[in-house]
């Protein structure tokens, strides 16, 4: 479906906006339910990576298709590898069949799994034989993905002895292992994460208790996005949102003061708006602790004539699509003035903008959301709108909510 949008008549915006739980953290919420019966889940992502999670959760044999679900593919990886009994292929879309798998499999093998490659060595599908892990003690690269080190950890806790990892190289996107960690120390089980080591103990059994996942700090991001382009005087309230979050992608409340967007905590809910500022022409970042919400700053900057240079995003290469070749595609076609290299993005300070340009999305949900703030500067077509279901399936309802005009074309 592709959709043509402008921005409202009257820019100056007042509204709330109640968004799905975060993905990673429904994510693991979903597979440590499924580890330990009695833990109950408040406020779960209606995303369809979290439903292909919890789909692929309730096999034990058979193909389990996670469509695009990066997060659904590490992680089911690890369940099934300790599911004694269980035999699955694990597959996903075509690209998801180009996002390397390897570490997390020469690990899992190492630490006495059954899984070999169906097609490609290094890449999904994969053929998961199920069975007692017999090691507790292995070393793997920690500069790829994060997500290979929260697979492990998930079932962790299920092993007999537990897990040690030794982690081998720059840890990347750290955030997320953390918030790995804090929902084990949620359920009560002991984990210890020290320079490149980090140990989990086992648990049995734990205590019936409720995780109630806070809302999407990624998904947030394209709000900050819409109230950094509005007038001063705008306010957007999000909920259900806390001041000690879990997702690092709450970095957001910090980085876009530099746009001039306030945010401040009430009961579950942030209010993010927009206040005069010191106009800057230049901002740098390394963004290896929030990938995801690179493609948002790069846009936010674009859309009011700030130049920038992003650092850290060595694995934008490998997520829904090379991002970063698909940020200096698009950006391209707007008239931007940008420059890529594998790990870095830069942008010149520009106010020119091409109208009505058609932004293709690369089945990045990202792509899409990302460019949606720009309708408040010009209008724009978005191609193959629908892959934001992939995170949020409500997106393009909620920027009607903010009087948008959204039209199918
Ligand atoms: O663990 C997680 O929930 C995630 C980790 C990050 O991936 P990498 O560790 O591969 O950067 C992030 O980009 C992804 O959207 C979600
Ligand atoms: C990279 C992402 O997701 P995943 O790796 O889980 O597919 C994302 O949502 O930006």
């Amino acid at each position: 479906m592709k959709l043509h949008l402008s921005g409202p008549e009257n820019t100056l915006l007042k509204d709330t906006i109640k968004i799905t739980g975060s993905k990673s953290e429904s994510n693991r919420s979903l597979l440590l339910s499924a580890l330990y019966p009695g833990i109950k889940i408040e406020n779960l992502s209606n995303s369809d990576d979290a439903q292909v999670m919890a789909a692929g959760l309730k096999q034990r044999e058979g193909t389990v298709d996670i469509h695009h679900a990066g997060t659904a593919m590490r992680f089911l990886t690890g369940y099934f590898a300790a599911l004694e009994g269980s035999d699955v292929l694990l597959t996903g879309s075509k690209r998801m069949t180009e996002r390397p798998i390897k570490i997390l499999v020469d690990a899992l093998n190492e630490l006495g799994a059954n899984i070999s490659y169906e097609k490609e060595e290094g890449y999904p599908p994969l053929r998961i034989k199920g069975k007692k892990l017999s090691k507790n003690r292995v070393r793997l690269p920690a500069n790829i993905s994060s997500q290979y080190i929260s697979s492990l950890l998930l079932i962790a806790p299920s092993l007999e002895n537990g897990l040690e990892l030794e982690l081998v190289g720059k840890i990347t996107s750290v955030p997320y292992i953390q918030m790995t960690l804090g929902l084990l120390t949620e359920l009560g089980i002991d984990s210890d994460f020290r320079g490149n080591t980090i140990s989990v103990k086992p648990k049995a059994s734990v205590n019936p208790v409720t995780l109630v996942v806070e809302s999407d700090w990624s998904s947030a991001s394209y709000f900050y996005s819409i109230v950094a382009l509005s007038e001063v005087g705008t306010e957007i309230t999000l909920s259900a949102y806390k001041e000690n979050s879990l997702q690092g992608d709450s970095v957001l409340k910090e980085i876009y003061t530099v746009f001039g967007v306030e945010t401040s905590f009430g009961e579950n809910r942030i209010t993010l708006k927009k206040v005069p500022n010191n106009p800057t022409s230049f901002i740098e970042r390394d963004l290896a602790n929030a990938p995801d919400i690179a493609q948002t700053i790069a846009v936010t900057c674009f859309g009011m004539g700030i130049g920038c240079h992003l650092t850290g995003l060595h694995t934008l290469k490998i997520k829904e699509t090379d991002r970063l070749e698909a940020l200096n595609t698009e950006l391209t076609k707007l008239g931007a003035d940008i420059s890529v290299t594998d790990k870095t993005l830069t942008l010149g300070t520009s106010t020119l903008m091409n109208k009505d340009v058609a932004i293709d999305t690369y089945n990045d949900h990202r792509m899409a959301m990302a460019f949606a703030p720009l309708a408040l500067r010009t209008s724009l077509v978005i191609n193959d709108a629908m892959v934001v279901t992939k995170s949020y399936p409500d997106f393009w309802n909620d920027l009607q909510k903010l009087h948008f005009k959204v039209r199918e074309l």
